[in-house]
């Protein structure tokens, strides 16, 4: 039977990484999307910037929405200080599968919660089911239509706070547009557009920061 992509790209982890080294995984994907295969991984480009927005929050407590293979995950991951915990949702079960053995691959299974389930299903269930009160920073990465949902949703619940960082890649492509306008044009954000490319091409893209004000 045929191989799914998310197979070949593990299968490129642990062909070319080495165990326990999260570099060598990110840098094994990255070439394997460059040479064999495009994925929708957020790439080395817009990677450097969500490295940069990492380190400088320094972040508790993390929420990644959207893990398909666990390459941003890994990146994330890899920076955050002891103890601070990394919960990531995929409600795809093979993709979720599949990242559970890169981010193994990478070491770094003590800092990940990997939740298979949808975002809407969850993000009501984060205090209760995790402990977690508010999260310092966000990444979005999921179906681009429900940014703006889950984020009125993580207001709901009171999952953010004042200074809370909310990071979403591909917000020019495909787009995010309603999102885009919602925090760029409430009050309670203040945004910034961190210009890029679509990874692994020429193509442009970005990273949309917005830190919630309370
Ligand atoms: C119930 C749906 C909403 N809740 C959700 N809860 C949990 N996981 C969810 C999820 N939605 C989607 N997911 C998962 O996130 C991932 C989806 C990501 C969607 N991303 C994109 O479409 C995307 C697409 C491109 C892209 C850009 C240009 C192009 F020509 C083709 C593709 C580039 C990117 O960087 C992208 O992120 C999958 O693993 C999916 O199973
Ligand atoms: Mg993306």
């Amino acid at each position: 039977t045929q191989s799914t992509r998310p197979q070949r790209l593990l299968g490129a982890v642990q062909k070319n990484a080495t165990r326990g080294d999260p570099r060598s995984v990110v840098q094994a994907i990255d070439q394997f999307c460059r040479q064999k295969e495009w994925a929708m991984n957020v790439g080395d480009e817009k990677g450097c910037i969500l490295d940069s927005v990492v380190s400088e929050v320094n972040p508790a407590t993390v929420l990644e929405l959207g893990t398909y293979c666990g390459y941003s995950t890994v990146r994330i991951a890899s920076l955050l200080p002891p103890h601070a915990k990394l919960i990531t949702l995929e409600f795809n079960p093979d993709f979720a599968a599949i990242a559970r053995q890169v981010i193994a691959w990478a070491g770094l299974e003590d800092k990940v919660h990997l939740v298979e389930g949808a975002s809407g299903d969850w993000i009501p269930k984060m205090t209760e089911q995790f402990g977690v009160k508010t999260f310092d920073l966000v990444f979005l990465d999921h179906w681009k239509d429900r940014y703006l949902p889950d984020t009125m949703l993580m207001e709901e619940c009171g999952l953010l706070r004042k200074g809370s960082i909310l990071l979403a890649d591909n917000v020019i492509c495909p787009g995010t547009p309603d999102y885009l306008e919602y925090v760029r044009s409430s009050p309670r954000y203040e945004s910034q557009y961190f210009k890029s490319h679509l990874e692994y091409t020429k193509v442009e893209d970005g990273l949309e920061k917005s830190v919630f004000l309370g």
